[in-house]
């Protein structure tokens, strides 16, 4: 198969979506996400039963300059509660029958449960004000298991993955990463992560605006802006992107930091772009721009900052609804009507141009 989409099996699937006895591209988005995922798969009888969201959970150096509210610790409990099936993004994933795997890629302390994945590829970052946040051998670490685990989630049958991530510090990681690949300033891309204050806010920016002063960032190559700036979750998450686009799973994007892991995947690896699928718009400043830049149009614009995952599940059952109908309904044909002629997709429902200027409508 070809390594992009397999755009005759996309094909398929919009002719199938315009068969059917409904308003013509009636389900927006929707109808394009399940015939982006024909094109993903090669297969326009498109299935997501067995799906899984990915949670990454490490631990970010960067936390000693005060840039969160809270302390690292935080990232090993609430990782225990996502393995012991008790965290915000259990209960949402269990409602809509989504498997969670949570890793541990990078916890900076020893830490065993039997539902969370050991995969840790160092004990924490670095502080990236001070040195590069991991070593060469670190970020491919932790790529490289990305990537395995989506060769295994294949293996096991699954057919969708999302991704999240648990890592106090981690918005931190994520606004830096996007200034450094977009070229944007400190206050274009920092905001107040899990909860910070005025001060904290400050403290944030000027933290992001000394690290862009610091690394000569327009000249590094994108591994190596991950390497110096990122997180061991979000070198996890691009992994899972590359392997979504090396196994030909469809990979749905959360928030502000999975957004920030699949652009430094797609600078990495510019063919895992087809492959993403977008799902919320989050209310971190720098995820606009980022969803903008890989051209991704989330679906909810719902304000979410919450991580682990969430947004990205809650798409999940607005596919299952889409997909039913996709599956079931009747065609123009089944029922004896005509069939819709195609159209040029102004945006608009009506072209109001020419009534206006008739005076019909005012
Ligand atoms: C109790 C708690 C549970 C969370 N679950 C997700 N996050 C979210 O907040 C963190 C990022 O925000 P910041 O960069 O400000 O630390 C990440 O762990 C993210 O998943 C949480 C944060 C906290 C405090
Ligand atoms: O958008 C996100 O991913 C996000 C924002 C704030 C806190 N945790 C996650």
């Amino acid at each position: 198969m070809p390594c992009g989409i397999d755009e005759a099996a996309a094909a398929r699937a919009a002719e199938r979506w315009d068969s059917i006895a409904k308003p013509l591209k009636g389900l927006g988005r929707l109808e394009e996400l399940v015939t982006q995922i024909a094109g993903i798969t090669g297969n326009e009888n498109v299935r997501i039963g067995k799906r899984a969201v990915i949670v990454m959970c490490a631990d970010n150096g960067i936390v000693e300059e005060g840039v969160t509210q809270t302390d690292s610790e935080v990232t090993a409990i609430v990782s225990l509660n996502i393995a012991g099936g008790t965290a915000s993004i259990n209960r949402m994933s269990d409602r809509a029958g989504i498997d969670v795997i949570p890793v541990d890629i990078g916890i900076a302390r020893e830490i065993a449960h039997p539902n969370l994945r050991a995969m840790k590829a160092a004990y924490g970052t670095r502080n990236f004000l001070k040195e590069p946040a991991m070593s060469e051998q670190e970020v491919c670490r932790a790529v490289d298991a990305g990537i395995r685990l989506v060769r295994e989630c294949r293996e096991q049958g699954y057919e969708l993955l999302a991704t999240g991530e648990m890592g106090i510090g981690n918005t931190t990681t994520s606004s830096a990463l996007i200034a450094a690949y977009l070229g944007l300033s400190a206050k274009e891309t920092v905001g107040r992560g899990a909860g910070l204050n005025e001060e904290g806010l400050a403290r944030k920016r000027r933290v992001i605006a000394q690290a862009l002063k610091t690394y000569p960032v327009e000249r590094m190559s994108p591994l190596e802006i991950l390497r110096t700036l990122g997180g061991l979750d979000l070198a996890g998450m691009a992994g899972v992107f590359m392997g979504g686009a090396l196994y030909r799973i469809p990979v749905i994007v959360d928030g502000l930091i999975s957004a920030a892991a699949a652009l430094a995947a797609v600078r990495i690896c510019p063919q895992v772009r087809p492959f993403l699928l977008a799902s919320h718009l989050s209310r971190e400043p720098a995820a606009e721009p980022v969803m903008k830049e890989l051209g991704l149009s989330p679906v909810i614009d719902g304000h979410l900052a919450l991580g682990e995952g969430t947004g990205a599940v809650l798409l999940v059952p607005m596919l299952d609804m889409a997909l039913e109908v996709y599956r079931e309904n009747d065609s123009f044909a089944e029922i004896g009507i005509e069939a819709y002629q195609e159209y040029e997709d102004s945006g608009k429902n009506v072209d109001t141009a020419g009534l206006e200027s008739a005076g019909e409508i005012r």
